[in-house]
């Protein structure tokens, strides 16, 4: 990786400024002409943008946000609810029902194109409103985790300038941003100043390997005129190493990323949220748009009807649908992540991730600072036979001063804060030496190099290098002997027996940190990673990390809840695998990242599968890895904090960091806690569980009576001599049904529902429906029955309106018992507690009484049934609850493995159907 010392901006000789107004102009539009970006020095450029080294005034910045507008992308903006509403019209059941409510139009069946664009409105408010409502919690549980750039301004003309964190949308075009590892470029910037500067840019450009950055002020022609010149950073992309000074010269819409930007801001590819609910919605979709057809050939064949069953085929169609389902998973999630954020600190950036973190049943995490408390603290150092030796302490030293000084690093390494104190408890002064460059760690080379001119030493630069054992010995020649200064060749023999030694080290926890140094003739041009070559091995200095408080618990607790956990970490082997065990996690069999370099998809996910810890990851190896578990058919979520863990947090089905994050990890990551805390995580994904669990309920009740229904219906289209509905009545009965389901949304989960991930596997899920719409439909069929019998005993009841009174009822009755019974919430066992689902249930029932009782009941085409029927009608509905009761029990019998084999896929189907219903 090449990096360069600090080049400073030339003067821009010879360049008139332009007139104030003319600058007022450009920069009030918040423009400059691209060409200008480059073709112009440094010094140009801040003179016609009336700024300067120093930065702006406060005065001069609160103009130009004033006149420009605020820093944001123009697409990120609040959506409004008319435009919300316009969205849920895009929605596939909607531009289902919407197509057959056209067809029912067609053939002028005005009463069901009533019925359907009711149910459209109604679901699209509701969807608009939920959203809306949702959007906004979500945008202001955001400002909580909004980013901040570090930006130098001053508060008048002559006072001298400051640095202060400012919100990235307050930024303006001629403000002064500083840059570190870990930061997203928060506009267009210009470079200044630059240090080992690497950029991740993949946002713009795709490129997924860091792109070196340096200040340039040479005149145009050269390579600043490319397309991506090297001394412009752009907003979207983010810092990987170094550090850098930059001149704001694009702000808003009117940097390369929002005019690139197109739809959301990154593609993760399919989540676990597209795979369930999204793969259920098509697969009823597809059975929505074959009903018509079926229905139409099943009267032609058994009737000999025609074209004029059209409408009773749409009503059927119509009959499918869960056309709440978008409102049930808005509310149901909306309600879930603003409930976590309220008591666990943890908020949930994008709805459907609360979905996918219910759904995990692999989480990889790094080690320091999720397992560890990142707190490191020297306990000894040692040169290369072993033998305390605190010179290689002070080398140490000596390379995080000036690395952080040099580097300009806004914030040091946890490691080069934990050697500075320890040096200098030990009198260490990194000041007797002259810094000349740095190259600041770099996750991908794992070491960092100071190189520094040694008092008396006037011919020669020393490069001190501190990093990985492994590393930092591929780049030694030789080695010290003793305690003299002698130093001799590095063997093998000897290489072999100190990476022995390291790890005797690391297997006692530590973490190791080894040191070298060498001598160079000065050169004038920068310092690169190439000229990090033949050194001489030092020692190491050996330092523990205090294992996290609440981790072992979390571990434990995520064990039991089936999340199978994998450690994806850049440190060595053995200090990780000793982490784990002292937390009584199994690290199983622990490999390295360099072991799996050549395996891809199922080979790769197979080896980590059997593994606890993979060592040495780089970034790109934690993101290959989770995305080869995801292609194997995981729901998988990444917890890490560093810059070197932000292309794996994109991978995951969910990416999950910690508030105190470097700010392109919060900006990557769905999910922000409160803290480092595993015990977050577990509460995170309970919560995702039990949204799931409610949208999973509402499947499952809403699809068994309706396909009770429809089967019922089909069998009375073709034995009765009118229709078995009229529309107002399916209008009327779907609007107690949607109001009544709303209520699943809002129920309390058993205990139960939280233990394994809540999967929706349309499949077995569809199987699931089956069996239990069949036992809806005998019930229906048996109504019929009793409804046949009622009409022949009671003379004068014969009526379509009784028929229609008494199916409304008992719809609405088994609705309400269907709900009850197949609800992921509180059983009674669990307590007494009377939920929304119960009142909902109580309304279903006094609305499925007394409406056919009711004055309205005529206005509905419906008159009473007699007693009898009520009295017949129970005996039908205890026959129902009990066999509904019997097969749900078998279901939960089946759930918890009796008769299945364990990890028999359909064990595991059972498992996703059930979720959570057996407490
Ligand atoms: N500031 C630093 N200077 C020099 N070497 C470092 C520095 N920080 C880390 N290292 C070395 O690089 C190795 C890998 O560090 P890296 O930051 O990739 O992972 P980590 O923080 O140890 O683990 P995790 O991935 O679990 O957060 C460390 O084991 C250490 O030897």
């Amino acid at each position: 990786m090449s990096s360069v010392p600090e080049i400073t901006a030339a003067p821009g000789a010879g360049q008139v400024p332009p007139d104030a107004e003319a600058v007022r102009a450009e920069v009030g539009a918040g423009t400059v002409e691209p060409a200008a970006l480059t073709a112009l020095t440094s010094l140009q450029l801040l003179r016609r943008l009336d700024s300067g080294p120093r930065g702006l005034t406060e005065a001069q910045a609160e103009e130009r946000l004033a006149r420009c507008g605020e820093n944001t992308v123009p697409s990120w903006r609040p959506v409004s609810w008319p435009r919300r509403f316009l969205g849920a019209l895009r929605d596939p059941f909607t531009t289902v029902l919407l197509c057959l409510g056209l067809v029912s139009a067609a053939v002028a069946s005005w009463g069901t194109a009533c019925v359907i664009m009711t149910l459209v409105v109604v679901s699209c408010a509701l969807r608009s409103g939920g959203e809306h409502q949702a959007g906004r919690a979500m945008a202001a549980l955001q400002e909580l985790v909004a980013t901040t750039a570090t930006v130098q301004r001053r508060s008048a003309a002559d006072a001298p300038p400051q640095l202060r964190e400012l919100p990235v949308d307050q930024l303006v075009v001629g403000d002064v941003v500083r840059l570190g590892p870990g930061d997203l470029v928060p506009a267009d910037v210009r470079l200044l100043r630059a240090n080992g500067l690497t950029v991740h840019q993949a946002a713009l450009t795709g490129e997924s390997a860091p792109v070196p950055k340096r200040a340039v002020d040479a005149p145009p022609g050269t390579d600043q005129d490319a397309p991506e010149p090297p001394h412009m950073c752009f907003q979207g992309s983010s810092v990987a190493t170094g550090s850098g000074t930059g001149l704001v010269v694009a702000t808003g819409a009117d940097t390369r990323f929002a005019a690139a930007y197109r739809g959301p801001a990154r593609r993760r590819g399919e989540t676990a949220f597209d795979r369930s609910v999204h793969g259920i919605a098509w697969t009823l979709i597809r059975f929505m748009l074959l009903t018509p057809p079926l229905v139409l050939m099943a009267n032609a064949a058994l009737r000999g009807r025609g074209l004029e069953t059209l409408p009773f085929a749409v009503a059927v169609a119509v009959g499918l649908t869960p056309e709440m389902l978008p409102v049930i998973v808005t509310t149901a999630l909306a309600r879930g992540a603003s409930l976590l954020a309220r008591t666990s600190g943890v908020i949930v950036k994008r709805l459907p991730a609360l979905h996918d973190l219910g759904a995990i049943d692999v989480l990889c995490l790094d080690k320091t600072g999720t397992l560890t408390q990142d707190r490191p603290v020297v306990v000894r150092s040692a040169g290369p036979d072993g033998a305390p030796d605190p010179d290689v302490l002070h080398w140490a030293a000596v390379n995080s001063f000036w690395t952080i000084e040099l580097a300009e690093l806004p914030v040091p390494d946890a490691l080069d804060e934990a050697v500075l104190t320890a040096a200098d408890a030990r009198g260490t002064d990194p000041l007797e030496y002259e810094g000349i460059a740095a190259l600041p760690f770099d996750p991908m080379v794992r070491m960092s190099t100071a190189v520094i001119r040694r008092p008396g030493r006037h011919g020669t630069h020393t490069l001190v290098v501190k990093g990985a054992v492994e590393d930092v010995l591929e780049r030694c020649g030789r080695l010290l002997t003793g305690g003299g200064g002698g130093e001799t060749a590095l063997d093998e023999a000897a290489r072999e027996r100190l990476l022995r030694c390291a790890a005797e080290e690391a297997d006692g926890g530590f973490r190791l940190l080894a040191v070298a140094r060498g001598d160079r003739r000065p050169r004038l041009g920068g310092y690169t990673d190439g000229d990090v070559r033949g050194l001489t091995f030092l020692g190491f200095v050996a330092l523990s990390d205090e294992l996290a408080p609440s981790a072992a618990d979390a571990l434990r607790v995520l064990t039991e809840r089936q999340v199978a956990v994998k450690v994806l970490t850049g440190d060595h082997p053995g200090t990780a695998a000793r982490a784990c065990r002292d937390l009584g996690l199994p690290p199983g069999e622990v490999v390295t990242a360099g072991r799996l370099a050549g395996l891809e998809g199922p080979a790769l996910a197979e080896a980590v599968g059997a593994a606890t810890v993979v060592a040495r990851c780089t970034a790109q190896d934690k993101a290959r890895i989770v995305a080869a578990l995801r292609a194997d058919g995981h729901t998988t979520g990444f917890l890490g904090d560093g810059v070197n863990d932000l292309p794996a947090l994109q991978a995951a089905d969910v990416g999950i960091c910690p508030r105190g994050a470097v700010p392109v990890a919060r900006e990557g990551a769905d999910v922000v806690l409160a803290e480092k805390d595993l015990t977050a995580i577990e509460r995170a994904i309970t919560a995702g569980r039990h949204a799931s669990g409610n949208i999973a309920a509402y499947l499952r009740i809403t699809l068994s009576s309706n396909l009770g229904n429809v089967i019922a219906m089909l069998a009375a289209g073709l034995l009765l001599p009118f229709l078995p509905m009229l529309p107002a009545q399916v209008l009327v009965q779907n609007l107690c049904f949607d109001a009544a389901q709303l209520s699943l949304a809002f129920d309390r989960p058993t205990v139960g529902a939280a233990r394994r991930p809540a999967v929706l596997r349309p499949r077995v899920f569809l199987r699931f429906i089956t069996g239990f719409g069949l036992i809806n439909a005998v019930a229906d069929l048996a109504t019929f029955g009793v409804l046949a019998f009622v009409a022949h005993a009671t003379p004068g009841t014969d009526s379509p309106t009784m028929f229609h009174a008494g199916w409304f009822t008992e719809n609405l009755l088994t609705q309400g018992m269907v709900m009850l019974l197949l609800r992921t919430g509180r059983r009674a066992a669990e307590g007494r507690v009377v939920g929304p689902v119960h009142l909902a249930v109580t309304g279903l029932a006094v609305v499925g009484l007394l409406l056919p009782v009711s004055p309205v009941a005529p206005l509905l085409a419906m008159s009473a049934p007699p007693p009898l029927y009520y009295l017949l009608l129970s005996a039908v509905l205890t026959l129902y609850g009990a066999a509904l009761a019997f097969a749900r029990m078998r279901y939960a019998r089946r759930e918890s493995g009796e008769g299945v084999p364990d990890g028999s896929p359909e064990r595991s189907a059972e498992h996703a159907l059930v979720g959570g219903q057996n407490a």
